[in-house]
């Protein structure tokens, strides 16, 4: 299986570089730090227009726009902004970052640390809190001092619930799609148990694998697993069933092994694992007194959303958060489970819509 290369450096996307040190909530810091960003649309004088996007596990700064170099993968809310669009560029000043750990052009595992070498298994644990201060001196270094929203789904989801959290005065709506409070038994054990398959690879050589030789078929088999996760049984027996192609292989092993491919050729082990990692430590309530204690803290205006056939983040999760924050729960209805939040993208804009109007 090919192995995966960082785009090209060049693209739409600009870097932002963090002197350091950048202490890091588990312990120790990082002696500087790039975040890779992409805006659209211009900051009002006012600065009151911006809105932040928060990408999920694999996706990107990328939100809109065809792939190309520095985008492996074309923009994965493509009809969510532009001209017109719910998050209309004639309107607002819209913002992406690839997240702290991540692996297109943000500073994480694959980087070069500063003896030269890469980074690898000496990268330090990072938290949701973590990668969230690293987008508040992004918006320092943006001028934007309030977000008009900050809007997520997955995982994105959780960075927007710590910026209205932990900045409450920086943060006027809230958008959180798709996503949970504190990491579940279910969504650590499913996502140890990826982890299990990239370490099980003997190309994971503890974290320090060459970056032309990774652990392709452990995060393969990785991405397996999340993948089955991602969409509904439903929509698998439907498309899927029990049928074998003529290759021999059932459809949805080969739908799978399809999927596994790509995300390989895209996307750095190490990340996958760092990200999981601090997916599973995702706790809003970490020293905050509890989930509802620091919702309490939440001032902005709130769209809380979920798809109903979501079976990695039941609607419950969810639901929690919106009884926190004393809005209705907003469900999309969808066969496609988690995955959605990115697939249904009428309804969600429609949801978007109603947050910034
Ligand atoms: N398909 C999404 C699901 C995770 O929320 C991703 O790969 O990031």
């Amino acid at each position: 299986m090919a192995g995966w290369v960082e785009g090209d450096p060049g693209g739409d996307r600009r870097f932002l570089d963090l002197p350091g040190p950048f202490p890091l909530e588990r312990g120790g810091s990082l002696p500087g730090v790039r975040i890779a960003y992409e805006t659209w649309g211009e900051l009002a004088p006012d600065g009151g227009n911006a809105v932040l996007v928060e990408h999920a596990l694999t996706g990107d700064s990328h939100v809109v726009g065809a792939a190309g170099p520095g985008h492996p993968t074309a923009g994965w809310w493509a009809g969510l902004v532009g001209p017109g669009a719910a998050l209309d560029t004639d309107r607002f000043f819209v913002v992406c970052a690839n997240v702290l750990g991540g692996c297109q052009g943000t500073t994480g595992p694959s980087s070069a640390a500063p003896d030269g070498g890469r980074w690898g298994s000496r990268f330090p644990e990072v938290t949701v809190g973590d990668q969230v201060r690293a987008e508040a001196a992004l918006a320092d270094a943006l001028g934007v001092e309030r977000w008009a929203a900050v809007v997520g789904g997955s995982m994105g989801g959780m960075r927007a619930l710590e910026w209205a959290v932990a900045a409450p005065d920086r943060v006027d709506g809230l958008f959180f799609l798709a996503s949970a409070a504190v990491a579940s038994a279910d969504q650590i054990g499913t996502q140890t148990t990826q982890q299990a398959a990239i370490r099980a690879d003997p190309r994971w050589a503890g974290g320090d694998y060459p970056l032309d030789d990774p652990p392709a078929d452990g995060l393969g088999v990785a991405r397996r697993i999340a993948h089955l996760t991602y969409r509904s049984g439903l929509e698998l027996e439907a498309r899927f069933g029990s049928l074998v192609q003529d290759d021999g292989r059932y459809a949805v092993a080969s739908y799978l092994d399809h999927h596994a491919g790509k995300l390989a050729r895209r996307f750095d082990a190490g990340s996958y694992v760092l990200l999981t990692e601090a997916m599973n430590s995702w706790d809003v309530g970490r020293d905050r007194g509890g989930v509802e204690a620091a919702l309490a803290r939440v001032t902005a205006r709130a769209v809380v959303a979920g798809v109903d056939s979501d079976r990695l983040y039941p609607p419950a999760q969810q639901q929690r958060v919106a009884d926190a924050l004393g809005v209705p729960l907003r469900l999309i209805s969808s066969p496609y489970g988690h995955d959605g939040f990115l697939l249904e993208s009428d309804a969600v804009g429609a949801l978007l819509r109603e947050l910034l109007d």
